[in-house]
């Protein structure tokens, strides 16, 4: 049975990621890229859909058991678990090199203490499960082939324990065993390496130069941060993990590497994050800017103008993670869903949506590398205008908006103050002289927007905004009003809907929801079932309190959002405050960036006397 969703550990080599469970098994991954079809699913399932598992040996009936310890060597994604035993103590350190040819799993097995007996449990599954593959030796070498995939399995365990042929290794239960015992000083590899499988075999692994290079990588690459201020810890692990969460061939960004972990357990909110939403995206790019990352962001911007090329005023919200467009939703009927929360669903209909609010934070992100002096891209700046000139005549439109409801289109509050923010950085570029545009037009659309939302999206008897135009809903998106500078801090409108979030969306334990969810036929998402608090949502609530001057509040939010963290510092994208566990898609962009950004926030505020 999979692990609760904290349980996991994230390895990756910025195509593709593993989850780890604290028990020593890897029960997601998908290959050869983020989007593939996964070959260990025991995450949505059971262990009939795959997993890899290398940990000490334990009777049938005792169950894996979990590591005594586990941590990130260091700032890297270099993964070490270690089991005290009863015989001694056992190291596995387990990683995915970047990619310099086959994608690799190096699982390295290491003799603390003692002589531990070990067990090596390897169950292929491919296309999420379905596929036996054909695994047969080839060469010395065991593989799993079934259609365009091959997978080798290579270790050295065998040759250093002499044995020339099967007596370790065997196969049973359309799985493949390794019977092992480590001893201290012991280092045994296994390697699992990808290969489309018409091709010659990968060449043989080298897990010790592997993982020096793996450390090398993330060691250079985390000196590159100029973030020094308090947390700098939860921030470095954010970094890392929206690192691991950038496809490095074109640099897109996964929203999460896992499709339908629940918001609800056993619920139907279960939805397919590997793709590049615009979103997501720009946000994670604003945070690495302010933290160093230039080069990320000039490979995400070059993404985004291949992305939308040919086509920019039918912007999709979001993209495959090589800028492909159809993303097709289906359900896989075979997976149960984690913890029988089905269906799990590959592909996203959300693709199709219209979502003003992506052309706010699209040209957010693109101002924001404009002003921090990133190289000058005059087609960057020729998508700006085409967007603008689309949202001249659409913004006044209702649509899904930043939820990506799945009920009727709606005038989000959000979404035209993003069009706001859209038209205002447009106008402020042109201001620059960087670029030529009709002014006294778009000083006029942003004023009519602005008016319509303070008009038409706000209740004056409540001193609040609201979720849409003539609702009285509340909407925790409606956060971000002062710090997209739609409204100062210090307007009691905005002071009036931050108190009304804080009053009506907060959970017993004090996170954010992002809206009510009600049911029956007024549900504006059209789903069934409830969700957990919006981790992003409560971040933005620390923010906003440290904006309107409450900073010790904002700091004891802060830190209670931290404490949510897994021990490893990972986050998911909400928090089931009944169950007091993390629920959804893992680890996410979309709550590791707030974490940066509030982070830089309290800093700058002087919460901590700085
Ligand atoms: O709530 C329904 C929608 O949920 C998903 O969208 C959420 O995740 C996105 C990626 O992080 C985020 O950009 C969006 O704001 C979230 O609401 C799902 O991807 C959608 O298909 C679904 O309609």
């Amino acid at each position: 049975m999979a692990g609760r969703i904290e349980d996991y550990a994230l390895i990756g080599d910025m195509q593709t990621a593993a989850l780890v469970c604290r028990d020593g098994t890897v029960d997601w991954l998908c290959l050869p890229r983020f989007d593939s079809q996964a070959i260990f699913a025991g995450l949505l399932g059971t262990e009939d859909h795959g997993f890899w598992r290398v940990g000490p040996a334990h009777a049938p009936e005792a169950g894996a058991p979990a590591a005594t310890r586990r941590r990130y060597r260091g700032d890297s994604l270099v993964l070490e678990s270690e089991w005290d035993t009863p015989q001694g103590t056992v190291r596995v350190t387990d990683f995915m090199p970047p990619r310099d040819g086959a994608p690799q799993v190096i699982r390295i097995v290491e003799g603390v203490s003692g002589r531990v007996p070990m067990r090596s449990a390897l169950r292929m599954r491919f296309s999420y499960g379905r596929i036996v593959p054909w695994v047969h030796r080839r060469n010395g070498r065991l593989v799993g082939v079934a259609g365009p995939d091959s997978v080798w399995f290579d270790t050295d365990v065998l040759e250093a324990a002499g044995e020339e042929d099967d007596l370790t290794t065997f196969g049973q239960d359309l799985t493949t065993y390794t019977d092992f015992d480590v001893s201290e000083g012991d280092r045994f590899g296994f390697t699992l390496s990808w290969q489309p499988s018409h091709k010659e075999p990968p060449p043989l692994p080298e897990p010790e130069q592997a993982l020096a290079a793996t450390d090398d990588f993330w060691r250079e690459w985390v000196a590159l941060c100029t973030y020094h201020g308090p947390y700098r810890e939860a921030v470095i692990r954010s970094l890392i993990t929206l690192k691991a969460l950038t496809y490095a061939p074109t640099g897109g960004i996964v929203a999460a590497p896992t499709t339908s972990l629940p918001e609800e357990i056993g619920g139907v909110r279960n939805w397919d994050y590997r793709y590049t939403w615009l979103r997501d995206a720009a946000i994670t790019l604003s945070s690495l800017l302010r933290t160093g990352y230039r080069e990320e962001a000039r490979a995400w911007r070059e993404w985004l103008l291949r992305a939308v090329a040919g086509d920019p005023e039918n912007l999709q919200i979001m993209y495959g993670i090589a800028g492909e467009r159809e993303l097709g939703e289906a359900e896989l009927d075979w997976l149960p869903g984690y913890e029988n929360s089905a269906p799990v669903r590959v592909g996203n209909g959300a693709a199709h949506q219209l979502q003003l609010d992506v052309y706010g934070e699209t040209i957010e992100a693109l101002h924001l590398a404009h002003m921090t002096g990133l190289s000058r891209n005059d087609y960057a700046s020729q998508l700006q205008l085409k967007l603008i000139s689309y949202l001249e005549n659409h913004w006044n439109q209702p649509d899904e908006g930043i939820w990506e409801v799945r009920g009727p289109r709606r005038h989000f509050v959000h979404s035209k103050v993003m069009a706001w923010v859209a038209v205002d950085r447009t106008i402020k570029l042109v201001e620059s002289g960087d670029a030529e545009g009709p002014l006294e037009r778009w000083r006029e659309l942003r004023d009519d927007i602005h008016r319509d939302v303070c008009e038409k999206g706000y209740d004056p008897e409540r001193n609040t905004f609201t979720q849409s135009y003539g609702s009285q809903e509340l909407d925790a998106s409606l956060l971000l009003i002062p710090q997209v500078g739609f409204l100062p801090p210090d307007d009691k409108r905005v002071i009036g809907t931050i108190e009304a979030i804080q009053r009506e969306l907060s959970t017993p334990d004090g996170f954010i929801l992002r809206y009510p969810t009600h049911p029956g036929e007024d549900n504006v998402d059209g789903l069934a079932g409830d969700e957990g608090a919006f981790l992003a949502c409560s971040f933005w609530m620390a923010d906003d309190l440290a904006m309107i001057g409450r900073v010790e509040e904002a700091r004891q939010l802060f830190e209670k959002l931290l404490s949510l963290r897994n021990d490893l510092g990972l986050l998911a994208e909400e928090w089931d405050s009944k169950h007091q566990r993390q629920v959804g898609n893992f680890p996410q962009a979309f709550s590791h960036v707030p974490l940066i950004d509030t982070a830089l926030r309290l800093t700058a505020s002087g919460a901590y006397g700085g």
